[in-house]
């Protein structure tokens, strides 16, 4: 057994509760030459929460969320999903576990349809095996079921047949945050949903996070919108110098003071203890 899973084998001994974790993370190193953008992070997810990750720029929340979603490999620690140790060696290996990541770029194709945008990489095949073998795709199917989770979601669009690129800005990430919703199985990550977006569709892509979240799944938000993250997260992980800070509850502690936890003005240590998540 390694010493990251002799750690997670024994959680008390390390001041960690002992309520189950969808994914967790200990003592994550990376570094680039003479920087180190991960410096020892420890971090937590607990099912069907929204973790807000926040920090200044430069902290390292990147290369943390990098780590947690294949797109970095540590360097150093031990990342565990469900309480198993996992590595990924890639983002591919990182969505075969249910990982999804949203980001804030890249997030659709614009002349596709939202259904077709919805099972890009993994549309549906025609049954048959010679429609397996030409990869015929089910149109059919996939907008059907892209119809029945859109208004699982209570997304309002009209025809998930439109082309995105007919969408709004906010729809749009509404359709990117839709399809990690369909496809995660374990957490879904949202790299800056909101950051640009108005005031109307940021509001709209936050309804739908909150949907994610109540349908079970936890989600991994960066943001830097403070009225956002304290609107919509469960917990703050305030990240500070490439490891975790603080973790925070926002119905406890104020925007200024956690800012100023993020910026280093506050030392976690003079915190209350009411304040602190658990
Ligand atoms: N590929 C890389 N090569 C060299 N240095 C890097 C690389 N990626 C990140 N860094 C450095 O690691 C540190 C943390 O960067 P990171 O992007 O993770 O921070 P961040 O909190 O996400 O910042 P921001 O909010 O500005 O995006 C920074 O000093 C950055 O310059």
């Amino acid at each position: 057994m390694s010493a990251a899973e002799k750690l997670h084998a024994h959680p008390t001994a390390t001041g960690m509760s002992a309520a189950p974790l969808v994914m967790e993370a200990r003592g994550l190193i990376k570094r680039y030459g003479h920087v180190t953008a991960i410096n020892g992070a420890d971090f937590e997810l607990r099912p069907a929460e929204i973790l807000a990750v926040i920090g200044d720029n430069g902290a390292g929340k990147s290369s943390l969320i990098k780590a947690l979603s294949g797109a970095l490999i540590p360097d150093e620690g031990q990342i565990f999903l469900e309480g198993k140790p996992v590595s990924f060696r890639s983002p591919i290996d990182a969505r075969r576990e249910g990982i999804e990541t949203v980001y804030q770029d890249l997030a659709v194709a614009p002349a596709m349809t939202i259904a077709e945008n919805l099972f890009l990489g993994r549309e549906i095949l025609r049954p048959g095996p010679l429609a397996k073998l030409l990869k015929i795709i089910d149109k059919k199917k996939m907008l059907d079921e892209a119809t029945r989770h859109m208004q699982g979601l209570q997304f309002a669009i009209k025809s998930m047949s439109q082309p995105v690129e007919t969408l709004s800005g906010g729809q749009r990430q509404g359709v990117a945050v839709a399809r990690s919703a369909a496809f995660a199985r374990h957490v879904v990550i949202m790299d800056e949903p909101t950051a640009a977006l108005g005031v109307r569709e940021g509001n709209m892509v936050l309804d739908l996070i909150r949907q994610v979240r109540d349908k079970g799944l936890p989600v991994i938000l960066i943001s830097h919108n403070m009225p956002h993250v304290f609107e919509i997260s469960d917990r703050i992980h305030v990240h500070r110098m490439g490891k975790r800070a603080a973790l925070l509850n926002p119905q406890k502690i104020s925007m200024a003071d956690t800012v100023s936890v993020m910026t280093g003005a506050i030392r976690p240590e003079d915190l209350s203890a009411d304040v602190l998540a658990h």
